[in-house]
């Protein structure tokens, strides 16, 4: 070997010193500075674990000045190289070898493999097996989806896919009580975020369920939101505390006559905003709520906007419009046109009815062409005549599954105090509120009538709602105190601590409450469907509300049938009310959408009944019974079943139902995790079937393994496990453990170089084959999503001896399991050996990746053009009809279609692996 004074050596035995530079050569020793770690190295000449560093035609080199050359020409002058390269201002420049950057780190694959820097066959492997995962989910349809600690239910799915796809959805989340309008957001953020089309994200809702949705944010999605309230505001340094975080919620009351923060919210920037119960905005064509406005402004700044209620019109059509114009003011500008619209959907329903049963309706929109499949027509029905692009609602009956509703009366007598005093409307329905002191808790028969009805119960689990917080404290504090029964009071005017404790304390299955007993307000939005005894102290004059208080108990995840307790005042408004909405609207049975409008409809007839019942009132509970039967029939036909239609397509969501379930089944997970680990140094212990326990070893790689804590984490590869055990993480390809562990092997050069030996039978000892793998290196903003057609799309090339591809001959998988392992000092023998082998290899290799590539890219540009064609065509067609798209989705449209062409066709090839393999 023949060192002279001054060369770039590199320590193949310890790869983090950077470049050595040689500045004393004795007969028998060597010494080499290492400038980037500041230390001199003396070596025996004939053990020196060193290796010329040689940069090859395309690599590059950085000087001591900071230049930064791409290198085109390499000479040797008296033992030392000459690197000829362009730098950035397209000038030819040379530097001798002398004048290299220390710190130069060699990284590429070829550099680290020349350099003697090997990694384990197991790593190269994990290498091969990150890239193709990666490209294999970046190419998913149910990318974003899989990752949720949800049961896969086919409605969310669908709406949550149908949504997160679109470029800023603006949406009105409306399923029925507590079919999960909160998931479906969850899913939509998680996809949002993992595709990088959002990257913040503001979520409002009532206090009430502020730790709700932090919780289920952070257990279904791994999403760490920050809760911003008024203590963390005032701990909070100078500047706008939102824009501290990218994840932030907060209740909407946060705002309420807080100007300045307002300001502040609106100065931030969001990408998406979320408000749930967002019936509550205050909008009137006579009057604008300072809510509505700032939920305004915030929509008008930020490209996303989800809306959820289940009780969409729960104040009224008129309002319900007011949130449809938030979401889309150029579509919904007029409120009397909106009114004449919807009684289109109807007939709309009709006619896609009709085209099911395979007839053509003879009133078929002129756009359409009759001799078109029928599936194709009912699909351009809804798509340009619906209301489905910004209108999502799922009812009971199309989802299915849900048990029964018990209703259960139990009429008490008038007792004279409330004979004798009542006086309005108000009064009548809950005769409790004009005490200012506690004494009706004892004449009231109801108090009494609970208190022996919770012992009855005993020991199953009691949810009490009524109208007001004070009769709510009222109650539960005689529970409490006089009656010897565990409860908790739930109400507004509890904070968010006490709120939660007092959920807990219900929720509690060993020692916690029998009872929690909560104001209408107060309970709104929450999940206590783990009890299924529903007691309502009194009734609401708004069928909405009462749908509400049973939605609490009637959700997703009840196991039995529902029983609603009501006790009531006989011959008084409760009694009236509770009939008219047990035999008039049907309602303690089934869900009605419509129960708002019916009672908008029957209003002037009953009130005065309610003041004072007459003979009239059979009357009025035949006609509304029938008018209930006659709306319910109307809607389950109409507008309910065309926005079913729209929010729930059941093919879509098997087929991502069936991804999902594919891309869990089996042990691929399972194994490439196992990998993963033996890569990192943590230890695996088996749990129980498809569960782990993680730990971290003393021989970790790096500091720390995502997701793994010092007392270890256990997993799960289980759905069904994930659901029911909070105490273990539910691993998917989506979980950010595996997302960061993929990126931490592809972000660094592990795996990147390998050497090994195979025996192959016919081929002589001795032969060289280089395995080398490619992927597509497409640089792009994360929000034009060129990924979806142009994913990392490995490419693997096996080139022999003669320059013959093998790669279909031999799979990546039959040839790892062939390779043997090569000692160190072997591998270093072999490689100073093969060195212009492996560069004449690389040249071929090159070549055909090349040649692939470009096949990939005109492929890519192909789909895209074809995929993000067709969906400009609809929606150019769409939007000549229906105003619902709006231009600025075109206009994105567009761009987006030539943006990805030009990043497309500007992709270029990375090697990202190679191994260097020689017969015995
Ligand atoms: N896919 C699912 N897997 C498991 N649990 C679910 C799923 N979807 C919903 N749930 C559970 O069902 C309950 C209802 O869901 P959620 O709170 O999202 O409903 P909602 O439609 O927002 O209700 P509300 O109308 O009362 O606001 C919650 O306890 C939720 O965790």
């Amino acid at each position: 070997m023949e060192y002279l004074v001054g060369q770039r050596w590199v320590s193949h035995a310890d790869a983090q010193l950077g470049l050595g530079v040689v500045v004393e050569i004795e007969p028998r020793r060597i010494t080499l500075s290492f400038p980037a770690v500041g230390e001199e190295r003396t070596y025996a000449i004939d053990s020196a674990p060193l290796t010329r560093l040689r940069f090859k035609i395309g690599d590059h080199i950085s000087t001591v000045d900071g230049v930064e050359l791409l290198v085109t020409d390499i000479e040797e002058h008296h033992g030392l190289l000459m690197y000829t390269g362009t730098d950035h201002h397209e000038a030819s420049v040379t530097v001798s070898e002398l004048e290299l950057d220390a710190f130069v780190q060699l990284t590429t694959p070829q550099q680290r493999l020349l350099n003697g820097h090997f990694d384990k066959n197991e790593d190269f492997a994990l290498r091969v097996a990150t890239l193709e995962h990666a490209s294999r989910l970046q190419g998913s349809p149910a990318r974003g989806l899989m990752g949720s600690r949800t049961s896969l239910l086919h409605h969310q799915l669908y709406i949550a896919n149908e949504v997160g796809q679109r470029f800023a959805p603006r949406v009105l989340l409306a399923d029925e009580v507590g079919l999960g309008k909160t998931i479906e957001a969850g899913m939509i953020i998680h996809q949002q975020l993992l595709t990088g089309r959002a990257s913040r994200v503001l979520i409002l809702v009532p206090p009430s369920l502020l730790h709700q949705w932090l919780v289920e944010m952070l257990r279904r999605f791994n999403l760490h939101f920050s809760l911003f309230d008024a203590d963390r505001l005032a701990e909070m340094p100078d500047g706008n505390p939102f824009e501290a975080e990218q994840l932030v919620l907060c209740s909407r009351e946060l705002f309420e006559g807080r100007q300045e923060l307002q300001q502040l919210a609106l100065a931030a920037g969001w990408d998406l905003v979320v408000i749930d119960e967002a019936h509550h905005l205050h909008w009137s064509e006579d009057a604008v709520g300072e809510d509505y406005r700032f939920v305004e402004s915030l929509s008008a700044c930020s490209a996303g906007l989800l809306l959820l209620t289940a009780t969409p019109e729960q104040i009224g059509q008129a309002s319900h419009f007011a949130r449809l114009r938030l979401l889309d003011p150029s579509r919904f500008h007029d409120l009397a046109t909106f009114k004449a619209e919807e009684q289109q959907y109807r007939a709309l329903s009709a006619m896609a009815d009709s085209l099911e049963r395979g007839k053509i309706p003879a009133e078929l929109p002129a756009d359409l062409d009759p001799n078109d499949p029928p599936e194709e027509l009912i699909e351009q029905l809804l798509d340009r005549h619906g209301t489905g692009r910004v209108l999502f609602r799922n009812t009971r009956d199309a989802v299915a599954g849900f048990p029964q509703r018990i209703l259960h009366r139990y009429p008490l007598p008038q007792p004279e105090p409330y004979a004798l005093a009542q006086v309005d409307l108000a009064e009548r329905l809950h005769p409790e509120l004009p005490y200012v002191d506690d004494s009706w808790l004892d004449f009231d028969p109801r108090v009494e009538w609970l208190e022996r009805t919770l012992k009855t119960l005993r020991p199953a689990k009691v949810l009490v709602i009524c109208a007001h917080a004070a009769t709510a404290v009222a109650l539960e504090h005689h529970l409490h105190m006089r009656a010897g029964i565990r409860s908790a009071a739930f109400y507004e005017g509890l904070s968010i601590i006490e709120r939660d404790r007092a959920a807990a304390y219900f929720a509690d299955e060993t020692g916690g409450a029998q009872t929690l007993v909560c104001s209408e307000i107060g309970s709104e939005g929450r999940n206590f469907q783990f009890a299924h005894h529903l007691i309502l102290f009194d009734l609401p004059l708004n069928p909405d509300l009462l749908e509400q208080r049973i939605g609490r108990l009637d959700r997703i995840g009840q196991q039995q049938d529902v029983e609603i307790h009501v006790p009531y005042l006989e011959d008084s408004a409760q009694e009236t009310l509770l009939d008219w909405y047990d035999r008039g609207l049907d309602l303690f049975r089934d869900s009605c959408s419509a129960g708002y409008m019916i009672f908008q409809n029957f209003r002037e007839r009953l009130l005065p009944e309610l003041e004072q019942r007459t003979e009239q009132f059979e009357t009025l509970l035949t006609d509304s019974a029938e008018f209930t039967l006659r709306t319910r029939d109307e809607l389950r036909e109409g507008r309910d079943r065309l926005l079913e239609r729209n929010s729930c397509k059941r093919e879509v969501a098997d087929k991502l139902v069936e991804e999902i379930r594919s891309l869990e089944s089996g042990e691929t997970l399972e194994h490439y995790l196992e990998a993963l680990c033996d890569a990192f140094g943590v230890d695996q212990e088996f749990h129980s079937e498809h569960t782990l326990i993680l730990r971290p070893s003393e021989h970790m790689l790096t500091g720390h393994f995502p997701g793994v804590s010092e007392e270890g984490t256990t997993v799960t590869f289980e759905r069904e496990k994930g659901l029911s055990r909070e105490d273990m993480e539910f691993i998917t390809w989506e979980h950010p453990m595996i997302q960061e562990a993929m990126d931490m092997v592809l972000s660094t050069e592990l795996g990147n170089a390998a050497l090994g030996t195979l025996k192959l039978k016919g081929v002589p000892p001795g032969t060289m084959l280089l395995e080398a793998l490619y992927t597509v290196n497409c640089v792009a903003p994360r929000a034009l999503q060129v990924e979806r057609f142009l994913p990392l799309s490995p490419i693997r090339l096996l080139v022999d001896a003669r320059g013959k591809q093998l790669a279909d001959l031999v799979p990546h998988a039959r040839l790892n399991s062939l390779v043997e392992r090569v000692k160190k000092p072997t591998a270093l023998a072999i490689i100073k050996q093969v060195h212009q082998e492996v560069d004449a290899k690389m040249a071929i290799a090159n070549q055909q990746a090349e040649a692939r590539l470009e096949e990939i890219l005109t492929a890519a540009e192909q789909d895209m053009r074809n995929d993000l064609g067709a969906e400009l065509s609809r929606l150019e067609a769409l939007r000549e009809l229906n105003p619902a798209i709006r231009e600025e989705e075109l206009e994105h449209l567009r761009y987006r279609i030539e943006e990805c062409a030009i990043h497309i066709q500007h992709a270029n090839l990375q090697l990202q692996a190679l191994r260097l393999i020689i017969t015995t």
